[in-house]
């Protein structure tokens, strides 16, 4: 057992050609991990294959048909891999994870979204049936998701149930009978056709649009209402689309869609008359803990354990933070220029500033015990001469990431040992951000053409391109629990992202963040206007909230403080600091 880059796992369990990256979902037969292809760098899915439970005509069986279908709606199939440890199926990586997944976590889809998911698992269904093949286990399960820039994407996956049209009725009963919740009537009879994968389609379409499935029970219940209820389908539902779930859910199969093409058609429809937007519901209002006036605009704010550090042009102010709100403040004048950035980290906190082309890291170390907090003073750790620069500090304060552009060089990100900025490695790249998420490794955002492109690189200075975003993003925010956990805010939605093994979710959010910090409980997000969204650690949205700051004010920095929600307003003349309790929000 080695130590994989992400993870404590042994990283050739899968042959040599493939690096293990993590586990990512049990199945009936074996694990599934994330890898990438040491060559090309391609993630991919290993699927291994557990000689104790899947029989070789089994394994032949699913190995032939997901071998015949190629489509961009069918989780494509590249190879074998045998190693000592097994046989593994290596597949396309589905970031997204699976539509099971997306539907348990509310909010996140409207009508149009769902019937474009819906589409996209009618399409790889028709490339099936022209091919003879009949999926026969269509369930939220086993539709896997894609990242694209006009949303998810949805892939047919686990061909293991499927049959082939023209086999003869011996080989077809082998005793995998599919999921009863999404059964058609006469697959309870081992008969199928193309029509009972309609039937499965039509249930997903309605627990995609209703947020539950049309019957439940034991599997005796189940096979009961598919044989005997009709699926009641509330009026609020559009007609069009409940006169697609009717038609595709007839207890007969001669009576539903006679092919793909036909559902596809009213699928298509119904998708382009459906334009309304995701109802919002309207953010609740945060009541105020305590204000303070300013005088000057913050540019940077930042917080530890008991204070609140504000960078307000040329000085930087500290004060305790305490249940009465903020102590008198303490003032330090920075010389090197305008604050643009501040860290808090154990080792202390760590300023950058400004002065047209000269950028500075500025450095107050923490206080020790036995002495009084204002009795440290700031030195400057460092200057650089650039265009532009981008700075990160590692949370725990050890590391430092400076990348600046050079029309000779192209783009360089150098790592440097804090505080005495002693080298340790580069890797040429411009990164738009970038983050080091620990001590041997770090991500930068790469823009592409169409969005970005997030790049992992070590210690080393090595890099490889890890997964693809399709919107440029304006922050990536660094898990404060989860060093491998990332949140990259972009405009109309936000991406959370898990790096070992890979996942990543669209998160669907009422406002458009220019500000986010990471939080102990999950991450704040914040727009200029006073909008907050709230997002847990699993990357939900928990609540949109509005702050009471007055019509002229501009929100123009915010932190956070165990519970507490700090923002600084400013109104052209006018300046203040509140602080707001979330606690009754995040539970
Ligand atoms: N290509 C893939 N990309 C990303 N995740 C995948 C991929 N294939 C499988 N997974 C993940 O692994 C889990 C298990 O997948 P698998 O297909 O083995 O199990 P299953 O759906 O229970 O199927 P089976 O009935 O064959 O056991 C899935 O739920 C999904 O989370």
């Amino acid at each position: 057992m080695k130590t994989c880059p992400l993870g404590t796992i042994d990283k050739n369990i899968a042959g040599p050609k493939y690096r293990v990256l993590g586990p990512i979902g049990q199945g009936q037969f074996g694990r599934v991990f994330c890898g990438i292809h040491r060559q090309t760098g391609k993630i991919v899915a290993l699927k291994q294959l557990d000689n104790s439970r899947l029989t070789t005509p089994r394994f032949l069986h699913e190995l032939n048909l997901l071998a015949s279908l190629q489509h961009p709606n069918i989780v494509a199939f590249h190879t074998l891999e045998y190693s000592k440890s097994g046989r593994y199926l290596v597949m396309d990586y589905c970031e997204g994870g699976t539509l099971r997944q997306l539907i348990d976590t509310p909010g996140q889809l409207n009508l149009k979204q769902s019937l474009q998911l819906v589409i996209d698992v009618v399409e790889g269904l028709a490339h099936a049936h022209q091919r003879g093949i009949v999926h026969c286990d269509l369930k939220p399960e086993n539709v896997l998701l894609t990242l694209t820039a006009t949303g998810w994407m949805a892939h047919l996956s686990d061909f293991g149930v499927a049959r082939l049209l023209a086999e003869p009725d011996s080989e077809t009963r082998r005793g995998d009978t599919g999921s009863p919740a999404y059964m058609a009537p006469e697959r309870f009879y081992s008969s199928y056709s193309p029509a009972s994968d309609f039937y499965a389609a039509g249930v997903l379409l309605y627990e995609l649009v209703l947020g539950h499935r049309p019957f439940s029970g034991t599997p005796g219940d189940l096979m009961t209402a598919h044989l005997n209820q009709f699926l009641e389908i509330p009026d609020t539902i559009p007609t069009v689309v409940s006169d697609i779930i009717r038609q595709a859910t007839q207890k007969l199969p001669q009576k539903r869609f006679d092919s793909a093409q036909s559902m596809l058609k009213l699928l298509r429809l119904a998708a382009a008359a459906e334009e309304r937007p995701t109802p919002i519901s309207p953010p609740s209002e945060l009541p105020v803990l305590h204000t303070t006036a300013l005088a000057a605009t913050v540019l940077a704010l930042a917080t530890d354990a008991d204070q609140l550090y504000c960078g307000l042009d040329s000085q930087v102010t500290c004060q305790s933070i305490t249940p009465a709100g903020f102590d008198e403040p303490t003032q330090y004048p920075i010389t090197q220029g305008r604050v643009m950035q501040m860290w808090s980290s154990p080792q202390g906190l760590f300023i950058r500033t400004q002065r047209a082309t000269a950028h500075a890291l500025c450095w107050r170390p923490k206080a020790s015990e036995n002495e009084a907090a204002q009795d440290s003073s700031v030195h400057t750790l460092g200057t650089w001469q650039s265009e532009s620069l981008k700075m990160t500090v590692e949370s725990g304060g050890e590391w430092l990431g400076v990348a600046t552009e050079s029309s000779r060089l192209g783009g360089q990100c150098q790592i440097l040992r804090l505080p005495t900025l002693q080298p340790r490695c580069s890797v040429a790249g411009s990164p738009t951000h970038w983050l080091t998420l620990d001590d041997r490794r770090g991500i930068m955002a790469i823009p592409e053409a169409q969005g970005v492109c997030l790049r992992l690189f070590n210690r080393r200075g090595n890099t490889f391109d890890y997964c693809r975003l399709p919107r440029p993003i304006h922050q990536l925010i660094q898990s404060q629990t989860h060093p491998y956990q990332v949140l990259a805010l972009a405009a109309e939605a936000s991406f959370w992202i898990t790096l070992n093994p890979l996942r990543i979710k669209q998160i669907a959010l009422p406002l458009s963040p220019t500000f986010g910090v990471a939080t102990p409980w999950g991450y704040l997000l914040a727009n200029q206007t006073g909008g907050v969204a709230l997002i847990n650690e699993s990357g939900d949205l928990l609540r949109h909230l509005n702050l009471p700051v007055g019509n002229q004010d501009v929100v123009s920095e915010i932190a956070s403080h165990q519970s507490q929600l700090i923002a600084a307003t400013w109104s052209g003349q006018h300046g203040a600091l509140y602080s707001f309790d979330l606690q009754p929000f995040i539970q």
